[in-house]
């Protein structure tokens, strides 16, 4: 890749007008993985949080448990100035639909973590709101535990609609809430957000690295190595070569490996992750743009009933590597430990 690169404007705590959230009401509808992190941190963050579940939810007691208010998603979405959506994107338009739509007071915020139901047109808001997004670039337990370490995990944010005049400040104070502008926010726009988020986890975060660790270990195995050598080498490795690269960039991780390393890296690592990888990954982005992998995921959720999906998920599941990684970490007493919520 050649060429200048345009920097973008991050956004630091110092930046945040934190008077457009003063004495804001937030409805946190889910108590999942953002939905408990968006909460904790804006309620430390002195902003009066409520968090709307249906009934018989299993989170319910968790969010009690934390001393969080929790009331029905109609009750919630009623009572507040910025209604945050963060159950999952597949059940996010029937909710809307049934129970936010109609109880959202004209100039309040409805606000999002992903923008796939509003890019891909799922969700169509009236005009008398606004409509932003939030979107930690993380994990939602580790928004959470490093808000409570003192960092956190960058945002980007977008405005989809501005009827108030204000939802660039709300949003980006909204950012702060949670512990993003600690670390640095960008503003996208839903589009962008939308398609490089499918892109990052399939690609390379999630579907990419998953892969290359099991073809790793399933080659190692398959030639005769020891499975828990092969474990070592192709998976519990990895964390310390990315930790590197996250806190120096490859440069910091090429610095510490050894020459013989660095040279196998350079000579090998194109051999592996070829133009031919390159290509696929190309031809993901271009399911992801035209809305081919939207369609997909949603008749998944509507029609098959989520059957591949879950099979998929079993499979996985199910792979040696699981195994004996599960048996390896067992013996690794500081990843048994209580981490804090
Ligand atoms: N996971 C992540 O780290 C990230 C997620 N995002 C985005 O954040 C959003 C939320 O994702 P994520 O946190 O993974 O979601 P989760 O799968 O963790 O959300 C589960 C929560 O939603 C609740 N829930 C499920 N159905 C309903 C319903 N019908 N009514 C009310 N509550 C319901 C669940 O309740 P119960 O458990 O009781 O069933 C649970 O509290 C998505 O838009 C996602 O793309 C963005 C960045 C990262
Ligand atoms: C990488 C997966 C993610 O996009 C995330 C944690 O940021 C998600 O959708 O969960
Ligand atoms: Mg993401
Ligand atoms: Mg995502």
């Amino acid at each position: 890749m050649k060429g200048e690169i345009n920097m973008a404007k991050v956004f630091y705590d110092q930046d945040v007008n934190w008077e457009a959230m003063e004495g804001k009401k937030v409805a946190i509808i889910g108590y999942g993985s953002q939905g408990h992190a968006h909460a904790l941190n804006l309620r430390d963050s002195g902003i009066d949080v409520t968090i709307g579940l249906y009934k018989g939810s299993k989170s319910a007691e968790k969010a009690r448990k934390a001393g969080l208010t929790v009331q029905t998603v109609a009750e919630a979405v009623a009572g507040a100035d910025i209604t945050m959506v963060l159950i999952p994107d597949e059940k996010q338009a029937d909710v809307y639909k049934n129970e936010i739509r109609d109880n959202l007071r004209p100039g309040s915020a409805l606000a999002f973590a992903h923008g796939f139901n509003i890019h891909f047109k799922q969700i169509i808001p009236p005009d008398d709101v606004d409509v932003f997004m939030v979107a930690p670039k993380g994990p939602g337990h580790i928004v959470r535990r490093q808000f409570v370490e003192g960092s956190g995990v960058p945002d980007v944010f977008a405005v989809e609609q501005d009827a108030s005049g204000q939802a660039f400040d709300i949003a980006l104070a909204y950012a702060r809430g949670i512990g993003g502008t600690r670390a640095g926010v960008i503003q996208t726009t839903f589009q962008e957000e939308t398609e490089t988020d499918l892109f990052g986890e399939q690609a390379v975060l999630c579907g990419g690295i998953c892969q290359l660790i099991t073809n790793g270990f399933e080659t190692l195995c398959e030639a005769g190595y020891q499975p828990e050598i092969a474990y070592f080498e192709t998976f519990h490795e990895m964390k310390m070569i990315v930790d590197l690269m996250y806190e120096g960039g490859m440069a910091k991780m090429r610095y510490s490996i050894s020459d013989t390393a660095e040279y196998g890296d350079y000579t090998a690592g194109p051999r592996v992750i070829s133009d031919a990888s390159k290509q696929a990954m190309k031809d993901v982005l271009h399911d992801i743009q035209d809305g081919t992998f939207a369609k997909d995921w949603l008749l998944e959720n509507k029609a098959a009933g989520r059957a591949h999906f879950l099979a998929m998920r079993r499979q996985h599941a199910e792979h040696p590597i699981e195994e004996v990684g599960a048996k390896l970490r067992k013996m690794m007493s500081w990843l048994n430990e209580e981490k804090p919520e």
